[in-house]
């Protein structure tokens, strides 16, 4: 130890002047001052340590308060009793993303409460976001048909063509129903939405949707997925005054391994098989906590394959469609097995009438802004499928037969990406509760896609209308159209 009073830079100083005072002197002397040198040395290092430390903290300290104020800056106008939302989407958006700066204005509320306005005795007014999506478009139309408001978001991203969003917006936008460009992580434009609509519902529906593209994306099934959900929950159940309803797309592909069949609620849902699944699984678990906590109602959903009319351009059936118009070849999984992929194909029209069913049926939430819940509040969730699976080649053979030409098929075993082989839905707790029951067939299904599919892509209506006004008149057998198509 230095003498006290003595720095470890003064030691070690004179450790020196001492060794080169001593050229020519004893060992001994030499031996003594260069221990001194090292002990002089560590105990340098020790406080430049130690002194670097502090400079950090002092440093953390004055920088500190402004990521803090960044955070509540972010919720300013919103709800600064809940630092954590503030933070979570600080983490997601930051203030120049969000929408909340562009829109607003006397004129921008008028709108937002024209559109969530209903216009019948009773009606709800629903919050659905996912708008300009598949599902979300066609709930928001059979919702404003019947007298209910809407107000819709989406972010419009590029995961499929934008325009095919823009076009939905466009023909929600001839219906009354107003779609912002807005993301869900964007707490702040949420809580100004419920500032000015009182919406008794949210039909979540906006979400990363693809099996096997999570392999290529993981982050944006956790960002949309996942922390969108909680986004979307965490307004709800303390910014949303009263709380809403909410129902919300869960997934078929929850059931992952599960090969119980027909799927039902109540079999296992632990061993999802992609990430996507794995995410939506998760939603099942967030949405316990929220009404658990919070007292929001929650009603999850589980989709089959929804397909028909303005559908997702990344289903199989969908661009499937385009290869076979196009002469271009078309990959099919088989199952392990040797067995072709199945799926419990569910038209759109059908999950229309289940996704309403859920909201009238949904029950009130029991939560409030400061925190307390009167009672328990409803939490459901139910199949949404159409109880009959399909071969993927008889899925084709149907679509081969509406366009009027063969595709070119490549048979491949189902890679290792997600893919289940089949899906199957029990939906009776859907029909016990809300009526569900899905009316139709595959054939029937597909031709209103691709009568739409022929109408929106301006497709030689000559070869294609003709074949597909035969196909109707004669509906295939079965075996032999699925035969044929192997
Ligand atoms: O119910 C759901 O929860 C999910 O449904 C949908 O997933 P999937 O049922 O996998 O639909 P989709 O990709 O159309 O493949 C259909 C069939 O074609 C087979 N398939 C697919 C691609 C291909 O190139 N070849 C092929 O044979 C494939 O093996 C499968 O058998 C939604 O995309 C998803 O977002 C989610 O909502």
């Amino acid at each position: 130890m230095p003498p006290s009073g003595i720095t470890a830079v003064d030691a070690a100083a004179k450790g020196m002047k001492l060794e080169r005072y001593a050229s020519g002197g004893a060992l001994l002397l030499r031996r003594a001052t260069s221990a001194k040198l090292v002990s002089a040395s560590s105990h340098l290092l020790f406080r430049a340590t130690v002194l670097a430390t502090l400079a950090l903290v002092f440093l953390f300290t004055l920088h500190y308060p402004s990521l803090l104020s960044r955070s509540f800056h972010l919720s300013a106008g919103g709800d600064a009793a809940h630092p954590s939302s503030a933070s979570h989407r600080s983490l997601l958006m930051s203030s120049s993303s969000s929408a909340a700066a562009s829109y607003g204005g006397a004129a921008w509320e008028k709108e937002m409460r024209r559109s969530a306005r209903p216009s019948r005795d009773g009606g709800i007014s629903v919050l659905v976001t996912g708008a300009a999506g598949f599902v979300g478009t066609h709930c928001s139309l059979a919702l404003k048909a019947r007298g209910d408001g809407v107000v819709g978001l989406d972010n419009f991203n590029s995961y499929y063509d934008p325009s095919l969003k823009r076009a939905r917006q466009a023909l929600l936008a001839s219906r009354g129903v107003v779609v912002l460009d807005a993301d869900i992580n964007d707490g702040l434009l949420l809580e100004k939405l419920f500032d000015v609509a009182a919406f008794t519902h949210v039909l979540h529906l906006a979400a990363q949707a693809g099996v096997r593209y999570a392999m290529e994306a993981p982050q944006t099934y956790v960002a949309s997925n996942v922390a969108g959900l909680v986004s979307v929950f965490e307004v709800a159940a303390k910014h949303a005054d009263p709380q809403p309803a909410i129902v919300w797309a869960s997934s078929s592909s929850v059931y992952g391994l599960n090969t119980d069949a027909p799927f039902s609620e109540d079999h296992r849902t632990d061993r999802p098989a992609s990430l996507y699944a794995a995410t939506k699984k998760a939603g099942e678990a967030i949405a316990h906590t929220y009404n658990h906590i919070y007292g929001l109602s929650i009603t999850g959903l589980r989709f089959f394959t929804v397909y028909g009319p303005w559908g997702r351009p990344d289903m199989a059936y969908f661009f499937f469609a385009r290869s076979i118009v196009a002469g271009e070849p078309i990959t099919l999984f088989r199952a392990a097995d040797g067995s072709d992929a199945r799926r419990d194909f569910t038209y759109i029209d059908d999950v229309v009438k289940g996704c309403l069913g859920a909201l009238d049926t949904a029950g009130k939430s029991t939560g409030s802004k400061s925190g307390k819940k009167s009672g328990p509040a409803p939490l459901r969730v139910y199949n949404l499928g159409n109880t009959s699976p399909v071969p993927v080649t008889r899925m084709v053979a149907i679509l081969e037969k509406l366009l009027g030409k063969k595709s070119n098929k490549r048979i491949v075993t189902m890679p290792s990406n997600g893919d289940v082989p089949f899906t199957h839905a029990n939906v009776s707790h859907a029909a016990h509760d809300f009526g569900y029951r899905p009316t139709t067939s595959l054939e029937a299904g597909l031709r209103h896609f691709v009568d739409w599919f022929v109408e929106y892509y301006k497709l030689d209506t000559k070869i294609v209308k003709g074949a597909r006004s035969s196909a109707a008149a004669k509906p295939a057998k079965k075996k032999k159209a699925a035969a044929a198509s192997s």
